[in-house]
């Protein structure tokens, strides 16, 4: 019988680790900006009731570890017993398109997520970073306060949550587990959350705006990570306020419309940055990460993921088909 080799969250998440997380993540950002990647704007289908579905093929050309691929990612936001977003990937071989796995991307979107958040916090702020400030306490926002508490010295990360039990929950947690030197705090206003703080992370993709520009720090750097239809978890004012970078222009164009159209001119992709191409802003200002995602990030993890998983469990036939 045919079988297919399945890599599992489990075996996912074994497999993970955030410096390599971190090295693959900002060769992905800086291949779109040297045009070795191929990916179009994603399908986003709207399926009612909030929920959606992603579907993000896309092609990462490199010799020593080119990838090609396909994630599927159901965004269910009111799931309890399930995660709100499940996601998958389908790799295949980058030279003959022949399917190798199928990935539980899950864990993937987080950490891949996460570690995009910090490669655009290293070129755009990555000095005096004392506060943390994110707005979420979901599966982005836990990440998020993992991995940036990982690469940055911050004293302090403050969790604010429109329902504030999850987000004393979130930080008892992060406290209790002892892994960051830094201190886990939560918030009972958004206002109070985002004072003084040096990086910011939204992730609750709201249809309403959360932040306003009077609470922040003039030289924040905000990586805006909630993505929906409608979403303007930011107010206007922010943006116009602010150097605005992106991750690809495909999505951009596609997806943040409603930014073009209050007349936000995009300064350029974070890949532009790792190249070298731009630079980021020469006065203090604020900076935002407008982070859609992007499918050849996911290729690399995938790419990753398949290899490791493959070295350390000695399969000697990666036929996904024996
Ligand atoms: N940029 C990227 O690459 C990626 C972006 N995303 C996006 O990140 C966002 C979060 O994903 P994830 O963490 O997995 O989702 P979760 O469902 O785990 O968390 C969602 C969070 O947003 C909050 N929230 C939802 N709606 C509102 C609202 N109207 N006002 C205030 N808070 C709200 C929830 O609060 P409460 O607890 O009160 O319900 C919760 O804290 C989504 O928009 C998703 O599309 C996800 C993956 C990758
Ligand atoms: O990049 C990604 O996987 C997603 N971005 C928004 C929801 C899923």
């Amino acid at each position: 019988m045919d079988t297919l080799m399945y890599i599992n969250e489990n075996r996912v998440r074994e497999l993970l680790d955030w410096d390599k997380v971190f090295e693959v993540t900002e060769k992905a950002m800086e291949a779109v900006a040297r045009n070795r990647a191929i990916q179009n704007a994603r399908s986003v289908t709207d399926l009612n009731q909030s929920n959606l579905l992603f579907v993000m093929p896309g092609r990462l050309n490199d010799n020593d570890n080119g990838a090609l691929g396909c994630k599927i990612v159901s965004y269910f936001p009111q799931n309890t017993n399930l995660p709100p977003l499940m996601a998958n990937i389908v790799l295949m071989d980058d030279a003959t398109g022949a399917l190798q796995a199928v990935i539980a991307a899950t864990e993937i979107t987080a950490w891949r997520t996460a570690a995009a958040s910090a490669v655009a916090t290293k070129y755009l702020h990555n000095e005096n970073n004392k506060i943390l400030a994110i707005i979420g306490a979901g599966a982005q926002a836990k990440i998020h306060a993992v991995c940036l508490s990982y690469f940055f010295k911050f004293e302090e990360v403050r969790v604010w949550n429109r329902n504030e039990e999850r987000a004393m929950k979130l930080v008892a947690e992060l406290n209790d587990d002892g892994k960051s030197k830094c201190r886990f705090t939560a918030c009972g206003s958004v206002q109070s959350c985002v004072a003084d703080a040096d990086v910011l992370v939204t992730t609750t993709g709201a249809d309403d705006t959360l932040l306003k520009l009077e609470w922040l720090k003039q030289d924040v750097h905000i990586n805006a990570v909630g993505v929906s239809l409608n979403c303007r978890e930011i107010d206007d004012e922010v943006y116009k306020a602010s150097n605005v970078y992106i991750d690809h222009w495909e999505g951009a164009r596609d997806e943040l419309k409603h930014l073009l159209d209050i007349g936000i001119q995009f300064k350029g992709q974070i890949g532009d940055l790792i190249c070298g191409s731009i630079k980021p802003p020469s006065e203090k200002s604020i900076t935002i990460f407008e982070s859609l995602g992007m499918a050849v990030e996911d290729c690399a993890m995938a790419r990753m993921i398949y290899d490791l998983h493959v070295e350390k469990s000695n399969v000697t036939d990666k036929r996904v088909v024996k």
